[in-house]
């Protein structure tokens, strides 16, 4: 493992450490290499390729047209994830900026954006690239932002050159191109992928649960969708408190539409197929919601609750982890009610909801829709996001619809 350079304000970038050997190699034409790389050596990057045939012939043999581009999606997100594991762990708060609508970003948001990005033009040949994503380069380009843009060129050098699987690194221009890779529209046509470089950016910076969500939409519709949950129990939510002793951390949730959902560990255990719970009695339910009252109303939400009926406390965790944590049945429903005047972004909910959908559970607004990707980067909803199990969904309806119009009742008599 190369000592790593770059993160510290005063830290120096080794620039003679010797380049990682170029493995076996598949020899059959590369796709145009972006221009705003820089090839430390133009024939290793083939090495981890596998030819666009064979990419076929397996796709064609799994049973999963998007196979090829599932493994690529899980591909790409372990290795954003190996570079936000390195910063959470190491410097959680150094490099902090502030956007404009004030969220905290990280070098770490950067980073992860363009190891995604990267990771997939390299890996998916079919087709022109579209990527709708959460950051983009405004802020690195102003004066005085020179220093951190350093920090995240040699972060992410240096987290290609610890996972060996490309022998590569980005000029500084180059990095300002690759976010900026991310600033597709994205819509009803063709095909965009979908991402959010760290879901739940507060729980990042608190140490606390986020996730590296990526999505593919096709013709409009969520395809595929990959969750990297680093902190998150591999089993269950329920051991994050440390309950259950020896559970793994580091899960990495995936879905293909009509394939049903997995689970895998992030260092690479084979996929186990999951599923909602079965629970038919709110009695029974426990649900999820944000960690952060500012993105969910927690009012609203235990008003919800108590319709129903549930008895257990909120389970409120940063992130899509919830959806996966969902998926999986450590939990019931999840509720999303942002404060008025909020509007939701595709990347927030792409993969999440796949996983959910795939794993045999229903998500949907306030108003029991289906959930609209295709309309751009925002998703097109006043009231909120609701997902369950099929048996709790009606009865949850209900209780959504009733506590939304006693909200509105009590605001109108102010
Ligand atoms: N006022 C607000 N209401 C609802 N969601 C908000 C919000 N401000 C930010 N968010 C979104 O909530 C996401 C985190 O969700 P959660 O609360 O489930 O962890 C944030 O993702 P980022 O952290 O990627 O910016 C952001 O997109
Ligand atoms: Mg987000």
């Amino acid at each position: 493992m190369a000592a790593r350079v770059g993160l510290l304000p005063h830290a120096i970038l080794v620039s003679s450490r010797a380049l990682p050997t170029p493995r076996a190699r598949v020899p059959y034409p590369l796709p145009p290499v972006p221009s705003y790389l820089r090839h430390a050596s133009s024939s290793a990057s083939r090495s981890c390729r596998a030819s666009p045939r064979f990419v076929a012939v397996r796709a064609m043999a799994s049973g999963n047209p998007y196979a090829a581009e599932l493994a690529a999606a899980k591909k790409a997100v372990t290795l954003a994830a190996k570079l936000c594991q390195t910063v959470q762990q190491d410097i959680m708060h150094s490099g902090v900026q502030a956007k404009a609508d004030k969220s905290p970003v990280t070098v770490a948001d950067y980073g992860s954006q363009i190891l995604v990005g990267f990771s997939l033009k390299m890996d998916v040949s079919s087709g022109p690239f579209s990527l709708v994503a959460e950051e983009d380069s405004d802020e690195l380009r102003k004066d005085g932002a020179e220093e951190i843009l350093e920090d995240i060129t040699d972060l992410v050098n240096e987290t290609i050159f610890d996972d060996g699987s490309y022998n590569i690194s980005f000029t500084k221009e180059g990095i300002l191109s690759a976010i900026d890779d991310g600033k597709s529209e994205g819509g009803p046509s063709g095909r965009h992928w979908v991402l959010d470089p760290i879901d739940g950016t507060k729980g990042f910076l608190r140490g606390d649960q986020y996730a590296i969500a990526l999505a593919l939409l096709d013709e409009g519709k969520v395809v595929l969708g990959v969750l990297a949950c680093p902190n998150l129990p591999l089993s269950s939510i329920n051991n994050i408190n440390g309950n259950s002793s020896g559970d793994k951390v580091g899960a990495l949730f995936s879905a293909t539409i009509g394939c049903g959902a997995q689970v895998e560990s992030l260092d690479g255990s084979p996929p186990q197929k999951i599923s909602v719970c079965s629970i038919d009695n709110p009695v029974n339910a426990s649900f999820f919601e944000s960690y952060e009252s500012a993105h969910s109303m927690h009012d609203l939400t235990g008003s919800i609750a108590e319709k129903l009926g549930v008895q257990a406390p909120p389970v409120r965790i940063d992130s899509q982890a919830k959806y996966g944590a969902l998926a999986r049945g450590d939990g019931a429903i999840y509720l999303r009610f942002p404060h008025k005047g909020y509007r939701e972004k595709i990347w927030d909910h792409a993969a999440g909801s796949i996983v959910v959908t795939e794993a045999g559970g229903i998500v949907t607004d306030a108003a029991g829709n289906d959930l609209d990707f295709s309309k751009g980067r925002f998703l097109d909803l006043d009231t909120g996001i609701i997902a369950t199990n099929k048996e709790l969904m009606p009865s949850l309806l209900k209780a959504v619809q009733e506590a939304i119009k006693e909200t509105n009742q009590a605001a109108s008599l102010l």
